[in-house]
């Protein structure tokens, strides 16, 4: 693959991103995101994609046939069984509600990430973005963190239909459970998540101590991190876990879930990260010159989100963002500075060097078993 300018697809339309918006604990976050980046010319780039509904077949080869089936039949339903027992069973509670729509949109978006991977599969791009997915908690028989339909690992399972090794990278502020769990006995797919880990934090998986099992051992890594997150830290054990990641496993695809939800100024009020640290990772990620699926997530500063994915997708297609915000619909919500950058804050930093050496050593000795399948 040339090492400059690569083949860019975007996956877009306006269905897809009315249906996000509509998502009450996202609302309006699909627009905002897709304002800026057309702000910034960046479309004249790249291609862009219509995602597809991700058939019932594609949808069962994660998850179950009971949950796809509820999730198919939501509009049948009563509101006394909207409310019962076998929503509860299938997650579809709390944090996860039965709003409408959100069987369409869920499996639009899964539909969308799947379409990404046969861009790569085919050899058309280099690069598919999917701002619109990324939603990494969903299991395979219930949803959970306000994910549905693991769109994750839809896209992984059509990347390992041409691929014998697809990396997954998730730096959202929370652990790629679902994802994780999915891939968790195949050393055919290794899963490395870099989240929030504390006690009582979502969704309290992803120990250091998490490596996998059976054929999967080793494959599954895990370095879990505390609040107050600066970048660079962030960007060391990052790059130290994964040039070891990519000598001893040398994959041929990668798929990067990039939630923006350990950003500085995000609700979450976690990490105290700026848009600089997800752009070293992804850039040296994209150095690697794999054929790589972008996904969004978590992220619900819009603004700061909305940032952060146009300032990667700018490194996607290699173009120079100006630092002023560009007018556009929306540029009054990016004051006082009206600038791209996202400014760190002074929180105090949890991840004392002792800490993260101490995690360091433990992941890369996890690691040392990680060998190619002769
Ligand atoms: C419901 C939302 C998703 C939104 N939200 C906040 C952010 C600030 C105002 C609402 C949460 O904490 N959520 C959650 C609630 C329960 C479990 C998980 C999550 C988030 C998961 C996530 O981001 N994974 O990457
Ligand atoms: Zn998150």
């Amino acid at each position: 693959m040339d090492k400059k300018t690569k083949r860019v697809c975007y996956i877009h339309n306006e269905d897809i991103l009315e249906k996000c918006d509509k998502l009450i604990r996202i609302q309006n976050r699909a627009d905002i995101v897709h304002s800026l980046i057309k702000a910034y010319n960046l479309f004249q780039h790249m291609s862009i994609v219509e995602p597809r509904q991700a058939t019932t077949e594609e949808l069962l080869g994660f998850h179950s046939t009971d949950y796809i089936s509820f999730l198919q039949n939501l509009d049948d339903l009563s509101d006394d069984e909207k409310c019962g027992e076998e929503a509860e069973e299938f997650g579809l509670v709390y944090d996860c509600p039965i709003q409408d729509g959100v069987f369409e949109c869920a499996s639009l978006v899964g539909g969308g990430t799947i379409t990404a991977g046969e861009k790569l599969i085919n050899d058309e791009s280099d690069i598919a973005i999917n701002w619109y997915g990324g939603w990494h908690h969903a299991h395979r028989d219930s949803a959970s963190g306000f994910c549905y339909i693991n769109d994750v690992v839809l896209g992984i399972l059509k990347l390992r239909q041409k691929f014998e090794r697809v990396l997954y990278i998730d730096l959202d502020l929370h652990h790629g459970d679902g994802v994780e769990e999915a891939f968790c006995c195949t050393n055919k797919v290794l899963t490395v998540s870099f989240h929030k880990y504390s006690a009582g934090f979502f969704p309290g998986t992803g120990s250091v101590n998490d490596t996998g099992y059976s054929k999967g051992r080793h494959y599954t890594v895990n370095v879990p991190l505390l609040d107050g997150l600066k970048d660079d830290e962030y960007n060391k054990i990052f790059y130290s876990v994964m040039v070891q990641i990519k000598d001893s496993f040398q994959p041929e695809a990668i798929v990067c879930q990039c939630g923006a939800d350990g950003l500085e100024g995000d609700p979450m009020k976690s990490f105290n990260l700026s848009t600089l640290s997800l752009g070293r990772c992804v850039q040296y990620v994209l150095s690697w010159n794999k054929p790589t699926i972008l996904l969004g997530g978590g992220g619900y500063n819009y603004i700061n989100t909305a940032k952060c994915w146009a300032f990667l997708t700018s490194l996607a297609v290699n173009k120079k963002l100006s630092r002023d915000i560009p007018d556009h619909e929306y540029f009054s919500q990016y004051g006082p500075d009206y600038e791209l950058g996202v400014t760190v804050g002074n929180r105090s930093d949890n991840n004392s060097q002792q800490y993260l050496h101490h995690i360091y050593t433990q992941v890369i000795d996890n690691m040392k078993n990680i060998k190619l399948d002769r």
